[in-house]
């Protein structure tokens, strides 16, 4: 397996979250709801402190709904300083419980000059700018005539009390964990040249053959199910017409085709991993 992503960014990032820290209220990092564990950043755990914090669970309109409520269940339980919620970062009702829950978070802030300093921060393709498009665009409807956000270096002013702050921002999520960066790959979190493409999808068709049996059969119309993840993917292949001369699957474009398809959500909502058992 060759990674061929964000090589050494760890250093500057760890000294720019150390500084940022004590500035902010509330630190949100927002994972994909698919992975949320190994979408996370191993270095905010570790550098967070006492800061209240809030795992936002992004995407979850992709995620299989049962898996993701578990997940926020986990989050809230395995650390009483943190408050976990699912969301999909588009719609607007997802997007507004962030503001309330960072004013319960930090009560004595978002006074009048006394902003509350909220940090986002994730890795990349998690729905960051979209998240914070969406923070920014409420503001937008409410006020229709001024420019809803206001940079100043790194802070954005949402003008109703919260100013967030997006650095460091993009941080990398543990790609030593092979498992977690297939997951990360298969769910498109990271960028489709940082792993072999084929046994991404491999490795796709094999998790769902498992996990998620009767979906894969419904959205390619399987009767056979082949145990042999290459095999399957041949099948899909074939059942999608990425045929090569002579009649042999193209399996370059049949891992495309169930890569595609799982991304975009069309074989179902379909989570990744699932949390440890609660003590
Ligand atoms: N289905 C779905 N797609 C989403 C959601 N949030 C973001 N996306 C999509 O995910 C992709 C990445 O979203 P961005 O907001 O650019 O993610 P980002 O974290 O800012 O990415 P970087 O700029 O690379 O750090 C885009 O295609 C978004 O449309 C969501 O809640 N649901």
């Amino acid at each position: 397996m060759t990674i061929k992503w964000f090589p050494g960014h760890m250093h500057s990032a760890r000294k720019q979250i150390i500084e940022v820290m004590p500035k902010i209220d509330v630190a949100v990092e927002v994972v994909d709801a698919r992975l949320p564990a190994s979408s996370g950043n191993p270095l905010l755990a570790e550098l967070r402190q006492q800061k209240p914090f809030i795992k936002v669970l992004n995407k979850a309109d992709l995620a299989d709904p049962q898996v993701t409520k578990a997940w926020v269940k986990y989050f809230e339980k395995s650390d009483h300083g943190l408050r976990a919620v699912a969301i999909n970062a588009g719609n607007k009702g997802d997007v507004s419980r962030i503001p309330k829950l960072c004013r319960s978070l930090a009560p004595q802030r978002g006074k009048p000059g006394r902003p509350l300093r909220v940090m986002v921060m994730g890795i990349p393709n998690v729905g960051k700018s979209t998240l914070i498009n969406t923070l920014a665009g409420k503001r937008i409807a409410q006020v229709g005539d001024r420019p809803a956000i206001t940079r100043h270096a790194q802070q954005i002013d949402l003008r109703n009390g919260i100013l967030l702050f997006d650095t460091p921002g993009i941080l990398w999520p543990n790609l030593e964990d092979q498992q977690g960066a297939y997951r990360l790959a298969a769910s498109g979190a990271i960028g489709d040249n940082a792993m072999d493409y084929q046994n991404v999808a491999v490795f796709a068709a094999d998790y769902l053959r498992q996990s998620y049996l009767e979906l894969l059969a419904t959205r390619y119309k399987l009767k056979d199910m082949p145990e042999e993840p290459t095999e399957l993917l041949d099948e899909i292949g074939r059942r999608r017409g990425c045929l090569g001369s002579g009649g042999v699957v193209d399996s370059y474009r049949a891992a495309e085709v169930l890569l595609r398809d799982l991304q975009s959500g069309k074989i179902g909502r379909v989570s990744f991993e699932s949390p440890p058992a609660i003590a």
